[in-house]
């Protein structure tokens, strides 16, 4: 007997047969020896249309507090229904909504983006979810939404419904975590936009990270925060009906913490090259054609960035002096490039956190140290999760330092 955590998408339940659907999975799994939780969205559209009301309602005027309220509508119909459905097929069901005595998601009061107390949280699902579960009934949680200390109605942001399947089942130490969706697993890219998409047999938890945070709907990037090494995870199509069915199993535990930052120095000295040219942003394939003489000649690229009239590209000091020449070559043979210098020897720290996605100001808060301790940047690259700072080799160190004093 394992405990399985089943998670159902707004258009999974987005009418009538898709409900009863989704309620006769559930009851099957649980006729097979199983205790399965069942976390719910609001029915297809329903949050969207929620926020269209407010906004031609009320407007600007709706307080944070006040929608949280009015969208959480939405969940406190579905979990109803769904739990009503699931008793007319002869299995105990119980709704749970913020409202009820047994809710387990406790949030701070950040009413639509509300930070989760884990500990609260934990200790609740034991409470009350592991005791439903040991009783024989299915528990049919609203996802989305929280509860602050006071009893307010919180949520966990657009498409939180993820991170309270996932979260429930690290609470329970469930052995799987299901999320029913829209489509047959995750994809090569949003079927939706390019109907090539394929379907991915299994994906790694630091790729699927990497995807949600780019945009791919499929999962909420915060989701697997709570996918321990020891719990199944896939995504499957409603279409089916079976929560045995294939989709995409979602394969590891997250490598890195969260809630942690990573700060390294890169043990290579580093030096600096900048090809110049007249309004390189405007010219074609330009990168292809330094990037084509990099590889040729097996050297590594540490960080390139475009400006308007350069591409600055960092080689370890040793490879630096090759690629110099060998870009020189290019730069000399024909008319876009002008003229190459190999620069200054820099020192590459890289701050890396999941975290970093929702919290704003931290390039404010690597780059003001350093300002104030006047260490020139000398370039600076950023995506979701990391932040690379390159300074002169000479800083390096006591920007490091600077670094990790501030953040950690
Ligand atoms: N790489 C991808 N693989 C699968 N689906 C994707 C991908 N990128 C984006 N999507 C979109 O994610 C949608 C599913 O997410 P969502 O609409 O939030 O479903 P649900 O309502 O079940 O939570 C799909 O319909 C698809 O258009
Ligand atoms: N109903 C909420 C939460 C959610 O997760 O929905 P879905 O699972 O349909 O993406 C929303 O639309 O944001």
């Amino acid at each position: 007997m394992g405990i399985v955590v089943a998670k159902f998408g707004g258009t999974s339940v987005g009418s009538g047969e898709r409900i009863y659907k989704a309620a006769n999975s559930v009851v099957n799994e649980y006729m097979q020896g199983n205790q399965v939780v069942v976390v719910v969205s609001a029915i297809n559209k329903t949050t969207d249309e929620s926020i269209k009301l407010v906004n031609e309602s009320i407007g600007e005027l709706v307080t944070e507090k006040q929608l949280a309220g009015i969208l959480s509508m939405g969940e406190m119909q579905s979990v109803r229904i769904m739990a009503a459905t699931i008793e007319s097929l002869g299995v105990k069901a119980e709704f749970i909504d913020p409202f009820s005595e047994k809710w387990p998601v406790i949030t701070d009061s950040n009413y639509l983006n509300a930070k989760i107390d884990k500990k609260e949280t934990q200790k609740r699902v034991t409470k009350y979810i592991k005791k439903l579960l040991n009783q024989g009934i299915i528990p049919v949680v609203c996802g989305f939404l929280g509860c602050d200390v006071d009893g307010s109605v919180t949520t966990l942001g657009r498409g939180g419904s993820d991170v309270s399947a996932f979260l429930i089942g690290h609470c329970l130490g469930a052995d799987e975590v299901v999320i029913v969706t829209d489509v047959k697993g995750v994809m090569s890219t949003d079927p939706r936009k390019l109907n090539t998409a394929r379907k991915l047999d299994k994906i790694t938890v630091e790729e699927m990270i990497d995807l949600a945070n780019y945009g791919a709907q499929v999962l909420h990037p915060n989701a697997l925060r709570y996918k321990d090494p020891n719990i199944k995870a896939k995504i499957i199509s409603f279409e089916y009906g079976d929560l045995r069915v294939q989709g995409t199993d979602i394969i590891g535990p997250a490598h890195e913490e969260y809630d942690v930052i990573t700060i390294t120095k890169c043990d290579d000295k580093l030096s600096v090259l900048a090809v110049v040219g007249e309004n390189l942003m405007n010219q074609q394939c330009i990168i292809a054609q330094i990037t084509q003489k990099v590889c040729e000649n097996k050297l590594n690229i540490y960080g390139i960035s475009t400006g308007e009239s350069s591409i600055t590209l960092f080689f370890k000091e040793d490879e630096a002096i090759k690629a110099h020449e060998k870009l020189h070559d290019l730069v000399i043979g024909g008319d876009t490039l002008s003229s190459i210098s190999l620069g200054q020897k820099i020192a590459m720290i890289s701050v890396v956190s999941h975290d970093f996605i929702d919290t704003p100001g931290i390039i404010a808060s690597i780059t003001k140290p350093l300002h104030e301790n006047e260490i020139n940047i000398v370039e600076l690259s950023s995506s979701q999760t990391a932040v690379v700072v390159f300074v002169d080799w000479n800083d390096g160190d006591k920007a490091y330092d600077l670094i990790k004093e501030t953040l950690q």
